[in-house]
């Protein structure tokens, strides 16, 4: 049985820093394990616009502890209002390497996202011509459609007729959940892939009611039946290179999720890469672990890969049950449980 694996660092291609002392209390786990991250924009008030972005880099640059190395890859959130010269601006920046697309209303801090397509075709045609990628929240946002089929039904009524009015666009479905997502992301042409959580790889939506209502799993999308987890689980290690890393590592305080009315997300940033060994090993896929967490997503993006290397180790750890980030406390995935694999410093 494999004890070590050394593979290429990987990058994080789906991250929620969020801002301020919560986002330099969790920087840290991120850069640990990440040479680079997709950092989201769904800030309060969102990333809108490049300037607005490279403030944000600055701050981000600004807390990274003396020593470490770390990049982040910057996002737009993407508006109704959004020019397509703010487009231009974005990719020239050099640092904004995809816009956001929530649609209004799906989820956390997405108020100020897109009400309908035709608001923003001007400025999906400028991102197809010039080739920045579309990252997509991939859920209507209709409360009359069951939870569990937003996504299949977003791809079906939204994204597949979006491709086939700009078959050239850059697509990222991001954090898919179903059969149907890995099926139309493994069929769609190159410009189209997805990011994968850890989470969604290793849990079906029993895990949101074991034992009782247990908040620290839900998450949007939401977590589905075991058939689609086992889905999810044959994309990544079928050696695709449409697939790659998407933590969606969504840090929300404890008081928030332990509510009547709780936030979704869960906090994976911890134990980011540990956690997909896990779903590697016990896949017997550990061989493909390395494209889907380190090759996958820079070649999409059109970015160098790394070349320093990290290693794993088959040593269980237990994960706190809580950290403590200044005036949040952020409760982790697995908290008080083991996780199979270590990150070796
Ligand atoms: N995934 C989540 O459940 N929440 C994310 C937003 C998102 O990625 O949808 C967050 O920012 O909290
Ligand atoms: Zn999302
Ligand atoms: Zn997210």
């Amino acid at each position: 049985m494999t004890q070590t694996i050394t593979l290429t660092r990987p990058d994080d291609w789906h991250l929620h820093l969020r801002d301020g002392a919560l986002m330099a209390a969790v920087l840290p786990h991120t850069a640990r394990e990440f040479a680079r991250a997709i950092v989201m924009p769904n800030l309060k008030p969102p990333v809108t616009t490049t300037e607005l972005a490279a403030a944000y880099r600055d701050r981000i640059l600004a807390a990274l502890p003396a020593g470490m190395a770390f990049e982040p890859l910057m996002t737009l959130y993407l508006t109704d209002r959004t020019d397509p010269a703010e487009v231009v601006r974005a990719k020239a920046s050099g640092f904004v390497h995809g816009i956001k697309l929530y649609p209004a209303g799906a989820t956390t801090n997405s108020d100020s996202g897109v009400t309908s397509l035709d608001k923003v075709m001007p400025a999906l045609e400028k991102m197809a011509e010039i080739g920045l990628p579309l990252l997509v929240h991939g859920e209507v946002t209709d409360h009359e459609i069951d939870v569990f089929d937003r996504e299949a039904t977003f791809i079906d009524t939204i994204l597949a007729p979006l491709l086939q009015r700009l078959p050239t666009l850059r697509v990222v479905l991001e954090h898919i959940t179903t059969r149907q997502a890995a099926a139309f992301v493994a069929a769609a042409p190159d410009n189209v892939a997805a990011t994968v959580t850890a989470h969604h790889l290793l849990m079906n939506r029993n895990a949101m009611f074991t034992g009782g209502i247990r908040p620290h799993h839900y998450c949007l999308p939401v977590l589905k039946r075991e058939q689609h987890r086992q889905a999810l689980v044959q994309a990544v290690t079928s050696g695709s290179a449409k697939f790659f890393l998407g933590t969606d590592s969504a840090p929300h305080a404890r008081h928030t999720k332990e509510a009547s009315c709780g936030c979704a997300g869960m906090y994976t940033a911890h134990a980011a890469l540990p956690l997909y060994a896990e779903v590697f090993d016990r896949a017997g896929a550990l061989d493909k672990l390395e494209a889907f967490a380190s090759f996958n997503g820079p070649d999409f993006y059109r970015l160098p890969r790394n070349t320093a290397r990290v290693t794993l180790n088959r040593t269980a750890w237990t994960v706190p049950a809580e950290y403590p980030f200044g005036e949040h406390t952020v409760v982790p995935l697995r908290a008080g449980e083991e996780v199979q694999w270590t990150l070796a410093d």
